[in-house]
């Protein structure tokens, strides 16, 4: 049987702490080729284009700086020269980009290859809708994709620090192929064929996350965060419920993807940190994405509009009130002291 070529498209923080997996495991594993295209969206890091510094010196100094990569991993500005004859596609990028890389691998990939979705948000669909990011990569790409979510912070799973994560896939053989792809000692998959959950809880915890730093900036204390983590789990689960699988399953919340993302994105994440310097400056989070996150992108902030404009046009935002008021202070509507007295008479305390 002929080996199976991997590609990762994406380098950023999580792009390039999963390369380092991946490109260990093809070194151990027969059944992958020994080598792994990394598409790298190309830019200059001190007068040097990046990809070449990755090539040279194995290590994403602006990414996921003070980490070598392992030798099989190759990064490759070209996107279609990255994707070249792959078996199975890892797709990291933030979800911003999504579309843009869908128009153009359309057409360009084996219809025997299969996709993996790490990247955690939504898409806009046609229509004003939000679109789950597996369903844009499969109707570019017209192939199977599978995703993977969890309680999983780029820089320690770089540093090889223990942790879970769940990969949602509805075919039992892909399953085991992509658990064997990406499982180490210290970075333990469960797999599960509840693969909608599993996306929507990695979409959906950012918000939250907004929600645990605006708690942080204001200096509420542990309490209060902990009731704003729970009350987001609860709406995460309705959000499922209202509109995704009506045969998903509660014990898809307690998987690493669910509960235990919450928790590390509240305490650890970029979301958490830029939203409490959003309360504690006044500044917006353009501003400072920029200046606090070195090129890495935000997600809580975006997929807070863009379900807060799907509930809206569905006329369901009393439901979510947390949601609400996070979109709401994001954009500047209201204060984020305000946020308190939005969730005083949650649905869940009547
Ligand atoms: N960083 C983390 O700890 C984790 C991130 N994730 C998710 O993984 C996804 C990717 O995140 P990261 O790897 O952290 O990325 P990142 O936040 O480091 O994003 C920067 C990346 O975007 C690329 N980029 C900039 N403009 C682009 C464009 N026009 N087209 C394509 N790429 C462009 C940059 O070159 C860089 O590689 C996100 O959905 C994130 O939520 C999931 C788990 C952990
Ligand atoms: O998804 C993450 C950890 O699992 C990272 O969260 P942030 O994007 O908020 O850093």
């Amino acid at each position: 049987m002929s080996k199976l070529r991997v590609s990762i498209i994406g380098s950023g923080n999580w792009g390039s702490a999963i390369a380092k997996i991946v490109g260990k495991n093809v070194e151990k594993l027969s059944q992958f080729e020994n080598r792994v295209n990394m598409y790298v969206y190309e830019e200059m890091v001190n007068g040097k284009k990046l990809s070449e510094i990755i090539n040279e010196t194995h290590e994403n100094v602006k990414y996921l700086p003070n980490h070598k990569l392992p030798t099989t991993i190759i990064a490759v500005p070209d996107l279609l020269k990255a994707v070249e004859d792959a078996d199975i596609l890892i797709f990291v990028i933030p979800h911003q980009f999504v579309k843009n890389v869908g128009n153009q691998l359309a057409g360009k990939i084996k219809n025997t290859a299969i996709a993996l979705s790490l990247i955690k948000g939504f898409d806009i669909a046609e229509g004003g809708g939000i679109e789950l990011i597996s369903n844009v990569i499969t109707k570019h790409l017209q192939i199977p994709c599978s995703v993977l979510m969890g309680a999983n912070l780029a820089n320690e799973v770089a540093d090889e620090k223990f942790c879970e994560t769940t990969i949602g896939c509805h075919n039992p053989k892909t399953s085991l192929i992509l658990k064997e792809l990406i499982q180490t000692p210290n970075f333990r998959v469960v797999t599960t064929e509840d693969v909608e959950t599993v996306e929507v809880c990695g979409a959906l915890k950012n918000i939250v996350a907004c929600g645990a730093g605006f708690s942080d900036g204001l200096d509420l204390g542990d309490n209060t965060k902990a009731a704003i983590i729970r009350l987001g789990l609860m709406e995460m689960i309705k959000f499922v419920e209202v509109f995704y699988d009506k045969n998903h399953k509660l014990s898809t919340f307690f998987e690493s993807c669910g509960i235990a993302d919450l928790v590390t994105t509240c305490y650890g994440g970029r979301n958490r940190k830029c939203s409490e310097a959003f309360v504690r400056t006044g500044r917006n989070f353009d501003e400072l994405e920029k200046e606090m996150l070195n090129g890495q992108r935000l997600q809580g902030p975006e997929t807070a509009a863009e379900v807060y404009h799907m509930l809206k046009c569905k006329n369901m935002e009393e439901k979510f009130p947390l949601f609400r008021a996070i979109h709401r202070i994001c954009i500047g509507e209201i204060k984020p002291k305000d946020l308190i007295d939005c969730i005083r008479q949650h649905p869940e305390h009547m």
